[in-house]
């Protein structure tokens, strides 16, 4: 069961690594590591579970943080609005690949997070606000999906990190709150 502790910090190489593509159909390991993945999150999402447990709350995970250079991310959002369950997002995704993007940009109004940063670091996150992914799931099949929003803030922050990418990198550093017009944000 993966905990904090298999969980690498900023300044271990690997999360600067790109991550190499999984062979398709995945091999049982990775199959069992995108299982694994996608039961942290539910865990950490569960109150007495996340506290038995001491897990930070996440609703996404990217192997490299797993010190495992591997292009497999698990996201599991829930639906915000309970009269439209398939608003939330649950999947493993091998070889995810952003094939598109909106021209609009998003935002988290709150900024940005990772359980591989134990900081606070302040600053708006600018994003595309719409993407068209492919991915392939545990049995190889290929999956082309459109996302928008947090489901998609979520995916971007998540392929960032197979690429070597930590979300600050995205933040002004002269002017972290700055928004240009015509950025949405997400609350
Ligand atoms: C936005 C948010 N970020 C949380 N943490 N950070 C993460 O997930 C990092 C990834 C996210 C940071 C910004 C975009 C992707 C992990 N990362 O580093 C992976 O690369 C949360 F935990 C969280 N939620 C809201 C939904 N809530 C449902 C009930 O349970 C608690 C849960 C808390 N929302
Ligand atoms: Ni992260």
């Amino acid at each position: 069961m993966i905990t904090m502790d298999d969980i690498i910090r900023e300044g271990h190489p690997t999360l600067r690594a790109v991550a190499k593509e999984v062979p398709i159909p995945p091999v049982a390991e990775d199959v069992e590591l995108g299982k694994e993945m996608l039961q942290f999150l539910k865990n950490s999402q569960d109150p007495e579970k996340a506290e038995e447990l001491h897990l930070r709350g996440g609703v996404g995970l990217a192997a490299p943080q797993l010190d495992i250079s591997k292009r497999i991310i698990a996201v599991h959002v829930p639906s915000i609005d309970p009269e439209k369950p398939e608003s939330g997002i649950s999947t493993v995704m091998y070889n995810p690949k952003i094939l598109s993007h909106s021209v609009q940009e998003a935002c988290l109004g709150e900024g940005e997070g990772c359980l591989s940063v134990d900081r606070e670091v302040p600053g708006y996150v600018v994003r595309a606000a719409r993407i068209t992914v492919s991915y392939f799931d545990a049995e190889g099949e290929k999956h082309k999906i459109r996302l928008k929003n947090y489901n998609a803030i979520v995916v971007q922050h998540e392929i960032d990190h197979i690429n070597g990418i930590m979300f600050y990198d995205h933040i002004d550093e002269k002017n972290p709150l700055k928004l240009k017009d015509g950025v949405l944000v997400i609350d």
